[in-house]
């Protein structure tokens, strides 16, 4: 299937990395940290299915599986044959298939906020019911305690509320192919088949991927290291784009 993939800038021959973003938020969602590496990197942020970009086609029954090989066939036909992949959330689980099934295709994974399997098939079917019922702005209160650490919405005025106006203007439909995508997604036990240079980044307060979990798959791929971001909850390239920034720099001077 074909991703939506823009370039943030125009470096030609630098080094490639790709964002890509957590459910329910918009291609953009790692702009600040992105910004930040531009001089020295051509970035192209990918699109989750209908999150920021028309849906290129209407397929309701995709994997991450067909995510991942569908970004490497969309990066190719732009010329893109290796890249580092930074992910978020869903995204690190596209990352994490990226490098089980295309390791050739990677120079080095950057995974966050990110499990081998999300939740379970009963909350992923009441989620989607509540979606089909009341759209993505009904989950506005549960994700904003899952999402922001707290007095963060109250400390920056800006960023967390435009993150959440998102999610309460993202395609219904899009956001329950994509939760239906999670639902089938299970790579525990095969992260030690990796061998791409990997950075795990955890929010200290994520209530869901948690840094003690981060860090049990962080121990099963070799060639990786764990960052865990203070005050951040899900979502730290938004809460403290400056330390995400610093962790991905410091990762990519040496991969
Ligand atoms: O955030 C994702 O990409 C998937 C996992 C999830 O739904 C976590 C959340 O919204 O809090």
């Amino acid at each position: 299937m074909r991703i939506c993939v823009h370039p943030l800038n125009d470096n030609p021959g630098s080094p490639v990395i790709v964002f890509g973003n957590a459910l329910g938020t918009r291609a953009s969602l790692w702009a600040a940290v992105a910004a930040r590496l531009a001089d020295d990197y051509q970035i192209y942020l990918s699109d989750l299915p209908g999150h920021t970009h028309p849906r290129t086609d209407e397929a309701d029954d995709f994997t991450l599986s067909d995510l991942a090989a569908g970004l490497v066939s969309s990066l190719a036909e732009l010329g893109v044959e290796k890249f580092t992949y930074c992910g978020a959330s869903i995204s690190g689980g596209i990352g994490l298939t990226l490098a089980l099934d295309h390791p050739d295709s990677l120079t080095g994974l950057v995974a966050c906020s990110t499990a081998t399997k999300f939740g379970t098939a009963d909350t992923w079917a009441e989620r989607i019911k509540d979606v089909e019922e009341d759209g993505t702005r009904g989950q506005l209160d549960d994700t904003a305690d899952r999402w922001f650490a707290a007095g963060f919405l109250t400390e920056d005025i800006a960023s967390g509320p435009a993150v959440l106006t998102d999610l309460a203007m993202i395609d219904d439909a899009a956001y329950i192919a994509c939760a239906r995508a999670l639902t089938q997604y299970d790579v525990t036990g095969r992260l030690e088949a990796i061998s791409t240079p990997t950075l795990f980044i955890a929010g200290a307060q994520d209530p869901g991927c948690t840094p003690e979990a981060m860090t049990e798959l962080s121990a099963q791929v070799t060639d990786s290291t764990i960052a865990v971001v203070p005050d951040a909850a899900h979502l730290p390239m938004v809460e403290h784009p400056d330390l995400v920034f610093d962790h991905i720099e410091q990762f990519l001077s040496k991969v």
